[in-house]
């Protein structure tokens, strides 16, 4: 046997000692549970040894590195701590104390280690290692992490702990009391960090955090379905992991709108305005209420419902929770009247359901934007007439055939907590791609931060759509600002290898020219390839591509403008190409058909981008779209286009985000003095009421989409 041979040797035995160590201790877990003192106890036991167990099924090696200390002590790095009988540590958790050096250690600064070693392995099987030896070599290259970031994606992210990079690890393990935010380009590891970061703190605060008091939320189903298994690897299977999309209540969704409505939509004064619509569905009492309380009538004085109506509104809880004070104190009202409790009363239900209707959260936003009266009275001086209009919209006749678009879900959500409160507050928060999020979006997490301790990711360079953030401060002004905000670089790009970034670079002076690029960290095994080919073959060539691609053995991401969506679909049946749409939440067959937007965040073996003009003029921010896409490669990739593939001076959509601060006066308050000058200058008093009321049916009249007196 050769000395590395016999090494490998000794390394694989000690790996299965551990192994039958970590086995014994799930037996003993197991046993436990059978002797557990109740049913609960047991369940929970049980629970934790099956998880372990399908952990270890997972295949997952016990140990991903070892690190040698100068005074000659060795220690291995793993994914969970590992003792024997004698509580003797075989290995330490990578959150550990102990394992620090192992994430920080480089050839500058070797924190008092003389070897770092990384295995790569087959279940709890070592195939190879490899070592840097901090004492011997100057400039040591992490061969590992080289071959770690080559490996064949499979459409689910993995776990970097073997792996981590000095400043990586930094942040990872960056104080749980901030607001931090990870900015940096493609592949630079951001959504990596984020989750391990979220390990790291659950393990270090045990006292102070649950997994389930932690929320990561993500771009799209696709995304999340793709980061899904990372904490449960890392043993953190309770975190709540949803995509933008799920804040809020479940609703049926799938409404199309013009962009200009979803970009009013995610403004913050929108949130102004759902709170004031809110508000206006409280009812004034009439002088004197009457009440029929049996066979008899009792009255309740209009001042003292009206007493009870201004306490009750301003008390600091939900809509739901004010109108129950409400019930109770007109109930008093009525005890008081009758000289003892009334019981149930229909007709103090009624008197209630009046002046404080019970609304449940799609009624009421249905209710709103069809009716240009109620949004009117609820822009106030904070809208323009022209924006009350592109809120407007007929509402479907049943509040189940009602059906919602993506801009909906987070003013639902909204309405959702002036109604009935917030439901759910998280002590940490994550967010990916935070970059594109709306303020009402940004609002949604904000409301679910229980402490203001958030770890927010993004890269401004990637940001499109109507909110594209241009300055981190555009995002953290909506989230809470209780604790202090640091925003921390990343520096290199681990998935994109250097032919396609320099490729996708040509983008940024036109896409961000205010962005850093990532300094790429290895080399890609081909040059970009264009092919530039006819109209009618472009659909072909793609999926000609495709199927190369698949054939070398690569997990494919097709990346398709809308417009040429139907065109690829059929020419990939055609070709018996069998793929999955990422966009249905479905990713991992060999040949992957995804949408720039629903690319985010994912990565590829090989990445086809169809038709770059296109997805240029499909999104405000075409550019950035275009270079979202051609950076979701590790390895290669291939443009099929008819146009220019790199189109620099291409037209992007012109920006539909409405103006931050509106100073509606400017544009309400003009209109109405001529309307009214007009007016006074040509009729006399009497007809005033008369004209306006004409106006506004010929106003009506000419939106047919607005019932009368809706
Ligand atoms: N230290 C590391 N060791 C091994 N792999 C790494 C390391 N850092 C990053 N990677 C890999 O690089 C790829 C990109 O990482 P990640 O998706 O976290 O980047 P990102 O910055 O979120 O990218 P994007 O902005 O494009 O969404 C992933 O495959 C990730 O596993």
């Amino acid at each position: 046997m050769t000395g590395r041979a016999a090494e490998l040797a000794d390394e694989q035995g000690y790996f299965d000692r551990a192994e039958e160590h970590l086995r014994r201790r799930m037996a003993e877990t197991a046993a436990l549970a059978d002797g557990a003192a109740d049913r609960a106890a047991a369940r929970s036991l049980r629970a934790l040894s099956r998880e372990q167990l399908a952990r270890l099924g997972d295949s997952t090696a016990v140990a991903v590195g070892r690190i040698d200390a100068e005074d000659g002590e060795r220690l291995y790095i793993g994914r969970h701590l590992i003792r024997d009988e004698e509580r003797n540590i075989l290995v330490v958790s990578w959150q550990a104390d102990a394992a620090i050096p192992y994430h920080q250690a480089s050839p500058a600064d070797p924190h008092g280690l003389t070897r770092k070693r990384t295995y790569r392995c087959e279940g709890n099987t070592i195939l190879d290692f490899s070592d840097v030896l901090f004492g011997e070599l100057a400039d040591a290259i992490d061969s590992h992490l080289l071959g770690e970031l080559a490996r064949r994606r499979d459409g689910t992210m993995r776990d970097i702990v073997a792996t981590i990079q000095a400043a990586q690890f930094d942040l990872i393990r960056a104080p749980m009391d901030q607001l931090l935010v990870i900015e940096g380009g493609p592949g630079t590891g951001k959504t990596a960090i984020a989750l391990h970061r979220v390990s790291w703190l659950l393990f270090h605060n045990p006292d102070r955090l649950n997994a389930d008091d932690v929320l990561v939320v993500g771009p799209h189903p696709t995304f999340t379905r793709y980061i899904g298994q990372v904490l449960p690897a890392l043993g953190d299977a309770d975190v709540a992991l949803r995509h933008v999309g799920q804040l809020g209540p479940e609703v049926p969704r799938g409404r199309d709108e013009p962009a200009e409505v979803a970009a009013l939509k995610g403004d913050a004064r929108m949130a102004g305005l759902l709170a004031r619509a809110l508000d206006a569905r409280i009812g004034v009492p009439e002088p004197a209420e009457r009440l029929m309380v049996g066979n008899r009538f009792i009255t309740l004085p209009g001042p003292d419902v009206a007493a009870a109506l201004t306490d009750s509104r301003a008390a600091t809880l939900g809509y739901a929770q004010r109108r129950t004070l409400f019930r109770d104190k007109l109930t008093e009202l009525v005890a008081q009247r009758l000289g003892t409790g009334p019981g149930r009363l229909p007709a103090l239900d009624n008197l209630v359901d009046r002046l404080w209707p019970q609304l449940t959260v799609p009624a009421f936003l249905r209710d709103l934007l069809a009716s240009r009266d109620r949004l009117l009275a609820a822009a106030a001086d904070q809208f323009t007439a022209a924006e009350v209009t592109l809120l407007h919209r007929r509402g479907a006749d049943r509040l189940s055939q009602e059906h919602w678009s993506a801009a909906d879900l987070p003013l639902l959500d909204e309405a959702d907590a002036l109604i009935n409160g917030v439901r759910r507050r998280y002590a940490h928060i994550v967010v990916d791609e935070v970059q594109d999020l709306s303020p009402m979006q940004l609002r949604s997490v904000a409301r679910r931060s229980a402490t203001g301790s958030l770890t927010i990711v993004g890269d401004l360079a990637q940001a499109t759509g109507a909110w594209a953030a241009q300055t981190w401060e555009e995002i953290t002004r909506h989230l809470p600002d209780t604790l202090p905000v640091a925003i921390r670089p990343l520096r290199y790009g681990y998935r994109v290898p250097r032919q396609a970034y320099a490729f996708a670079a040509r983008l940024l002076p036109v896409a961000a020219s205010t962005a850093t690029a990532p300094e790429v960290v290895r080399d890609g095994p081909s040059e970009p390839v264009v092919h530039q080919v006819a109209l009618t073959e472009r659909a072909g060539q793609v999926a000609a591509v495709a199927m190369a691609r698949a054939g070398e053995g690569a997990f494919v991401g097709v990346i398709c403008p809308d417009r040429c969506r139907r065109e690829v679909e059929t020419a990939l049946a055609a070709n018996g190409v069998t793929w999955r749409s990422a966009d249905r939440g479905e990713l991992g067959g060999a040949v992957n058909l995804v949408s720039p937007r629903e690319a985010k965040g994912l990565e590829f073996d090989a990445v086809v981008v169809v038709e770059p003009e296109a997805i240029v003029a499909e999104d405000e921010r075409g550019h950035r779209m275009l270079y979202v896409a051609l950076t979701r490669t590790t390895a290669t990739l291939d443009v099929v286009c008819v146009g220019d593939p790199m189109p620099l001076t291409a037209q992007q959509p012109e920006t539909v985000r409405p103006k931050e601060t509106v100073d509606a006066g400017r544009h309400l308050v003009p209109l109405a003095d001529y309307v009214a000058n007009r007016i006074r200058a040509t009729l006399p008093p009497s007809h005033w009421e008369e004209v306006l009321t004409l106006v506004r049916d010929r106003l009506t009249a000419a939106d047919p989409s607005d019932p009368p007196g809706a």
